[in-house]
Formats: structure tokens, sequence, C-alpha cells
């Protein structure tokens, strides 16, 4: 009798141990099927918390985070695997894209009805853009001083160099002559010049280094990170956004071909990670380099917030990409004054600017130095139709150069964030413009030559773009979103016009 309970105690024992053991094994599965659709998701957030629950639960059941076994996490197969989470740019966004706006086609025609001598649009349509940046330049017959260091001294002033030649160029109104070979020239040294020191340069958030070559020029490094179908998180703020090297040089070729003249030169290079920058590295950035799993040599220098293994630069295996941006004169030739940005953003996840609550800033803006001068609000409006064009969020100050006074240039300095999202156009980028409706005559014009064609913005960036050895530089969808914006930033203006403010009050001929 007791042999036979305890032969049935075991048999119900064990068969109680296997039904445990069955659950934890299609537990996991079950947890899998009952998830709900990505549509119910969307509507319930709270099931969201649920899911980080049931994923915790699945780790501790049997260790696996992946949603299925059924392939493996790394690649599914006719895809290429890409940076977990990250939006990706592919071929079947980049759909024609119409590039004309009825309301800016009613102004262009009433302006050269109104005002035909300044808005000439059947002689703007077959104008060439050289052209037409060459009679802007007869108008603006202005000329600047030279930095007085360069000037006044022997302050480095004899060299032949094309970095010194450059740096002799910067005057009061542009940051280099259009004209001026030495640009060219330089570009292509930093291109291939031979690397002699490497050092992290201090202050900012993410990794950037100062290079310097052979003939003593120096340039400001920053890496590659991604490749260029990678796009900003979503759910990123533009303050948390990496650095791209691409939108670097994107954004020195775009100020270029706008004739702008702000942004210093920059030049994209393949680097030797062990050879020209390991090796002429301190001991400091030294020791921060190491061998990925993937075997790839990668390092991550120290900074305020990306400088750690888990954001580590990596090459492939032993190479990187990076942007080259021409240095700046030193201090004591140029010294240079930082401004805040009236229109700067809010840095905190919770807080809005005046500008995004208020529509009245520009009133208290432009009675006051130095955007009551001659050109410092026309400058201003001019650097965010350029971060609009660019997509650039991040431009909380900006620089001049104090010997030339208040009456001179914006710098465009570090672009690094532009070029994020090629399929958002983020309009309160423009709030200067739309809220002191106010944009420079030459400015308009030369967006409206784009607008009218036949040589579209993208165009004439992506022919100046593939010089570049780094070429492509960008990619299609963020070379079109140019074409794109160009129509946006007019439709502004439009609607500046439609409010009826007299003509000359919008479009200001300042002779910049
Ligand atoms: N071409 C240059 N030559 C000399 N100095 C430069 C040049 N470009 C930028 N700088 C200086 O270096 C500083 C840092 O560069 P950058 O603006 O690109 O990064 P940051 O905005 O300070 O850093 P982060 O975006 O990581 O916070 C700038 O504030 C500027 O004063
Ligand atoms: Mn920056």
């Amino acid at each position: 009798m007791k042999l036979k309970y305890r032969v049935l105690g075991s048999i119900l024992g064990l068969s109680f141990i296997g039904t445990c053991m069955y659950l934890l094994n299609t537990l996991p599965r079950i947890i899998e099927y009952t998830k709900p659709s990505p549509h119910i998701r969307k509507l319930i957030p709270r099931i969201v918390d649920t899911e980080a629950h049931f994923s915790a639960l699945r780790k501790r059941l049997n260790k696996s985070n992946y949603t299925s076994d059924e392939f493996s996490p790394e690649t599914v197969e006719g895809e290429r695997a890409q940076p977990a989470g990250r939006e990706v740019i592919k071929a079947h966004d980049q759909k024609p894209e119409k590039f004309s706006d009825d309301a800016v086609d009613d102004m262009l025609k009433k302006l050269g009805r109104t005002h035909p001598k300044m808005f000439d649009m059947e002689e703007l349509r077959v104008t060439p853009y050289e052209s037409v940046l060459w009679n802007i330049k007869k108008r603006n017959h202005k000329k600047g001083i030279y930095l007085p260091g360069y000037t006044d001294s022997e302050n480095g002033g004899g060299g032949s160099a094309n970095w010194e030649k450059y740096q002799r160029g910067i005057n009061q109104y542009f940051m280099y002559e259009p004209d001026d070979p030495a640009v060219d020239g330089l570009m292509a040294d930093m291109e291939q010049e031979t690397v002699i020191d490497v050092e992290q340069k201090d202050g900012g958030t993410q990794l950037k280094l100062i290079i310097t070559f052979q003939d003593e020029g120096q340039a400001l490094f920053k890496p590659m990170r991604f490749p260029r179908e990678v796009e900003t998180l979503p759910n990123h703020f533009y303050f948390s956004d990496y650095e791209r090297h691409y939108a670097e040089i994107g954004a020195f070729h775009l100020d270029r071909i706008l004739a702008f003249y702000r942004v210093p030169p920059v030049a994209g290079r393949r680097f030797n990670m062990t050879y020209e920058i390991k090796r002429l590295a301190d001991r400091k950035l030294a020791k921060t380099f190491f061998i990925s799993p993937a075997n790839n040599v990668c390092f991550h220098g120290s900074c305020s917030y990306y400088c750690d293994t888990g954001h580590a630069i990596c090459g492939n295996p032993d190479t990187v990409e990076a942007s080259l941006a021409t240095f700046l004169p030193p201090e004591k030739i140029g010294r240079r004054k930082t401004w805040r940005n009236p229109w700067k953003r809010s840095y905190s996840k919770h807080r809005k600017a005046y500008w995004e609550v208020y529509d009245d800033l520009c009133d208290k803006v432009r009675t006051k130095p130095p955007y009551n001068n001659e050109r410092r609000l026309q400058d201003l409006i001019d650097m965010h139709i350029f971060d609009f064009l660019t997509g650039n969020l991040d431009r909380h100050h900006y620089e001049t150069f104090r010997d030339f006074g208040n009456v001179t240039f914006h710098m465009h300095l570090d672009n690094g964030r532009a070029f994020g999202k090629s399929h958002k156009d983020d309009l309160s980028i423009l709030a200067p413009l739309y809220q002191c409706c106010v944009i420079r005559y030459s400015t308009f014009i030369k967006l409206s030559k784009f607008y009218l064609g036949p040589e579209k913005l993208s165009n004439s960036l992506r022919k100046s773009l593939n010089k570049d050895s780094l070429r492509p530089i960008l990619l299609e969808p963020h070379l079109i979103a140019l074409d794109r914006r160009v129509v946006l930033i007019l439709k502004e203006i439009a609607k500046c016009l439609e409010k009826g403010i007299e003509v000359e009050n919008v479009i200001v001929d300042d002779f910049f």
C-alpha cells in the first residue's frame, strides 16, 4: 500500500515538474503571439510599457531578447544590417517631387509687373546663375578691410602656403574672396598634405581633433560615425544628435554656391587611424584606441558626452572618413566675438524658446544694436535661410571678427548637425524670416533664380560636391530636399507680401 502511494506520488511529482518545464519553454512564444499588433500599440501607449515588461520576463525565462528566433538578429535576407533603431534612407523614398507653387508663381509675376527693374523675372530665367552672381557683385561694390593683424605687421603675413593666403584674404565682408585660387589650393592641400601632429580640441560635447599638416596649416577634424544613409533618430532632440562629417562638407559647398562666403573651407579626407592619428597623438588620446570585436581600429578620445567605448569612432578596419575645416587665424590676429542668436532654441526638452511662443521677438530685436545697423538683421535672416536649407537646428551662437566691427559677415561655423532629416522641412528654422518679414534682395534673387531654373540648387550642389574626394557627400534625398526648401522659403515671402507689407520693406536692398 505504502509503495503504491510512493509510486503515485513520484508520478504526480514528475508530471508536475514536466508541466513546469514545458510551460517555461513555451511561455516566451505565447507572449510573442499575444503581443498587441503595432496598430493597437499606437492607439494604447500604455501597452508599450507592458512590452518592456514582457521583454524583461522573456529575458529571465530564456535569456533571449530577440522578438523571433526564426532569423538572425544581425541580418535579414536581402537587407543590409543597419545600426539598431536608426532611420535609414531607402531607395524607394526617392519619388519625383514638384518644385513649383502657385503662390510663388503669382508673387514673381506680380513683382515683375510692379517693379520691372528690380524683378525682371524673364531676364532672370534666361541669365545663367554665374552671371546673376556677377551682376549682384557689380552692384555691391563695397571694399572691405582685411584683418589688421595681417596688414599692419609681419605676423605670419608673408607666407606663401595656401592656408596663409586664405587667412590673409579674409575680409570684412567675406570669409574668402570668391575667386581666390588659394581656396581650391587649400582644399587640395587638406586632402593630400602629410599630417605631422594630432591633438584633441578642448570644449564642445563631441570629439574633435586639431590636425597639423607639414606646411604648418591646421584643420578641425570631425569623424564619420554612421553611413550616409543613416538619418537623425526621430525621437532624438537636435541637441543630442551626432555630428556628421558630410554635413560640414555639404554646408561649405552650399554656402559657396549661394555666394554667402561665410563658412571656412572644408574638405573630406580618409585617414589611416593607426599611422595618421594614433602614431601622432599624445599619450592621453593614444590610450583611448582599441580593437573592436569586429577587428576594427576604434578610439573615443575624451570629451563631455560622447567620448566612451560605447560611442567610439571605428575604422574600416583602420581607415576613417573625416571632414577637415581649415583653421581660422589665431586669436591674436583674428580676435572673434561670439553673439547669442536671438532665435536660439531652448536646449531643454521641457522648455520652449520665447520666439516659439510669441510672435513679437523681431519688434524687440530690430530696433537694438547690432540689428538696427545696415546689414545685421539681413545677415541673421540669411543665416536662418541657410540653416533651413540644411536642416540645422543647432545655431545657438555665431561669431564675427572683432576688428571688422559691426558691419561685417556672420561666420557660419559648426554645421555638423545639418542634413540629418532629408524628408522633414523644419519651417520653424525660418522664424526670423516670417516673424520679421524681411529678406535681403540679393538672397531673394538667388533663390528666385534657383526656383526658375533651369539649373536647380540640387544640381549645382551635386556638381560641386563631386569634386570632394569622399564623393558622394550628400545622398539624393538631401539634395532634392534643397529644391523643395527653396520653394518653401519663397512661399513665406509671398505670405508677407500678401499681408500688404510694402515690397521695399520685405525685400530689402542693402547692397550686400
Ligand atoms: N575652422 C575653425 N577654426 C578655428 N576654430 C574653429 C573653427 N571652427 C570652429 N571653431 C571653434 O571651435 C569651437 C568648437 O567647434 P564646433 O562649433 O564645431 O563645435 P561645438 O559646437 O563647440 O561642439 P559641440 O557641437 O560638440 O558642442 C567653436 O565654437 C569655434 O569657436
Ligand atoms: Mn556643434
